[in-house]
C-alpha cells in the first residue's frame, strides 16, 4: 500500500458557519488540518476583535475531544472599520488578517465595501502594522461578465492597491484564472494566493455541460480549462506564493438544489485526499507538502506544524450527504470513489 507522510497541513481559507451547522462540519477540517483561517462572513459579520474572539471560543467549544485545531480568526472589513481596530488586530495573535468582500460579490457580502477609496486609511494602517489583507477579488459591476470578474478586479483595483500600498501583504483568495496567477507571480513576495481543490479539479463544464449541476456552483465561478491548467501549474510548480485554501463553503442541500441556489462547494470532507489526487495526476506528489504545509505558514510568519499526517492510496466512497444542523449537506464528489484516504495524524517523536 502506497503511503504518504507529510507535515500536518493548514487550510488558509475556510467557512465554518456557526451553531449546530458548525458543529457538524468542524470535525472534517479539524481532523486533517492543524490550523485554518476562518472566514468572517457570518450574519452579522465578524467585524471586531471582540467578535472574532467570541466566535473562536464557540469553535473551540464545539471541537470534539482529541482533535487539535487552532482557528486563526479574521475580521470582515467594512467601510466602518477603524484604523484603531487594526492596531488591536496587530496586538492579538489569535486574529491574523482582515477579509475584503466587495459588496454583493458573494455569500453574505452585503456588509462589504462599496468604495475602495473609503478604506484606504485602514489599508494604510494594515500596511504599517503588517496585517495581511485577504481579498475576494471580483468586481460586481453588472456590465462585467461573471467569467471576467476576477481579471477586472485585478485590472481596476488590485493593481492600484498594490502600487499605492507597496508593503501591504495581500492574499488573492481562491484565485481562479491564469490572469490572477500571473498577477501574483509578477508581484513582490508580499502578494500570494490560495487555491481551492475544486478549481484544480474542474472547469466550468462541470457546472454547465449537459445539465446545470448546482453543487459545482461557487464563487468565483469555475472557469475554462486553460485557467484550470494555469492553477495546476501554480499549485504544483514549486512557487512559495501559492498555498492551500479549500474555501470549503457548506450550504444546506435545500439551498443548493434551488431555483436561486447559493454559491459554495463543501470540500472539507475529503480535502487533503483530493489535493493529493490532483498533485499525483500532475506528477507532483513530492510538492504537495510545500503547498499544503509550508508555504502558508511561511507567508503568514507562523511556525510550520510539528505533527505529521499520513495518507494512503486506498479507495473509499464519499457519502451522498452528511448532517448539517437541521438539514443535510452534499459534499463535493458525493457518492463517488476517490483514490486517497486520510489515515491519521502523528505526534512528533
Ligand atoms: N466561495 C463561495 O462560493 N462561497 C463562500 C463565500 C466566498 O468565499 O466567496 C460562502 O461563504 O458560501
Ligand atoms: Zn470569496
Ligand atoms: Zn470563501
Amino acid at each position: 500500500m502506497q503511503r504518504l507522510t507529510i507535515t500536518c497541513p493548514d487550510d488558509w481559507h475556510l467557512h465554518l458557519r456557526d451553531g449546530a451547522a458548525m458543529r457538524d462540519v468542524l470535525p472534517d477540517s479539524a481532523r486533517q488540518f492543524g490550523r485554518a483561517v476562518i472566514m468572517p462572513n457570518l450574519k452579522p459579520p465578524v467585524a471586531t476583535v471582540a467578535d472574532a474572539l467570541a466566535y473562536r471560543r464557540r469553535i473551540l467549544d464545539a471541537l470534539p475531544a482529541g482533535l487539535e485545531f487552532d482557528p486563526l480568526m479574521t475580521l470582515y472589513l467594512t467601510e466602518g472599520t477603524s484604523p484603531e481596530e487594526i492596531r488591536r488586530v496587530a496586538d492579538e495573535s489569535r486574529v491574523v488578517a482582515l477579509k475584503l468582500y466587495p459588496a454583493g460579490a458573494t455569500t453574505h457580502s452585503e456588509a462589504g465595501v462599496v468604495s475602495l477609496e473609503k478604506i484606504y486609511p485602514v489599508l494604510e494602517a494594515m500596511e504599517r502594522h503588517g496585517v495581511p489583507l485577504l481579498v475576494h477579488g471580483e468586481v460586481t459591476a453588472p456590465e462585467v461578465d461573471i467569467f471576467d470578474r476576477e481579471k477586472a478586479f485585478i485590472d481596476r483595483h488590485l493593481a492600484a492597491i498594490a502600487l499605492r500600498f507597496p508593503g501591504l501583504r495581500m492574499v488573492l483568495e481562491h484565485v481562479t484564472t491564469g490572469d490572477g496567477v500571473q498577477f501574483v507571480k509578477d508581484s513582490g513576495p508580499n502578494i500570494a494566493a490560495t487555491i481551492t481543490v475544486h478549481h484544480l479539479l474542474y472547469n466550468r463544464n462541470a457546472l454547465l455541460a449537459g445539465a446545470v449541476r448546482p453543487h459545482f456552483y461557487c464563487l468565483p465561478v469555475l472557469k475554462r480549462e486553460t485557467h484550470r491548467l494555469a492553477l495546476i501549474e501554480a499549485a504544483t510548480g514549486g512557487s512559495p506564493k501559492f498555498f492551500l485554501g479549500t474555501d470549503s463553503a457548506p450550504h444546506p442541500r435545500s439551498q443548493k438544489e434551488s431555483a436561486c441556489g447559493c454559491a459554495g462547494c463543501y470540500t472539507a470532507r475529503a480535502a487533503l485526499e483530493l489535493y493529493a489526487t490532483v498533485f499525483e495526476s500532475g506528477g507532483a506528489l513530492n510538492r504537495l507538502e510545500a503547498f499544503a504545509s509550508f508555504n502558508g505558514p511561511d507567508f503568514y510568519g507562523l511556525p510550520r506544524n510539528r505533527t505529521k499526517v499520513v495518507l494512503e492510496r486506498a479507495e473509499w466512497q464519499l457519502p451522498d450527504a452528511v448532517p448539517f444542523g437541521d438539514e443535510s449537506l452534499v459534499p463535493l464528489k458525493a457518492g463517488e470513489t476517490i483514490a486517497w484516504r486520510f489515515v491519521e495524524r502523528q505526534q512528533p517523536e
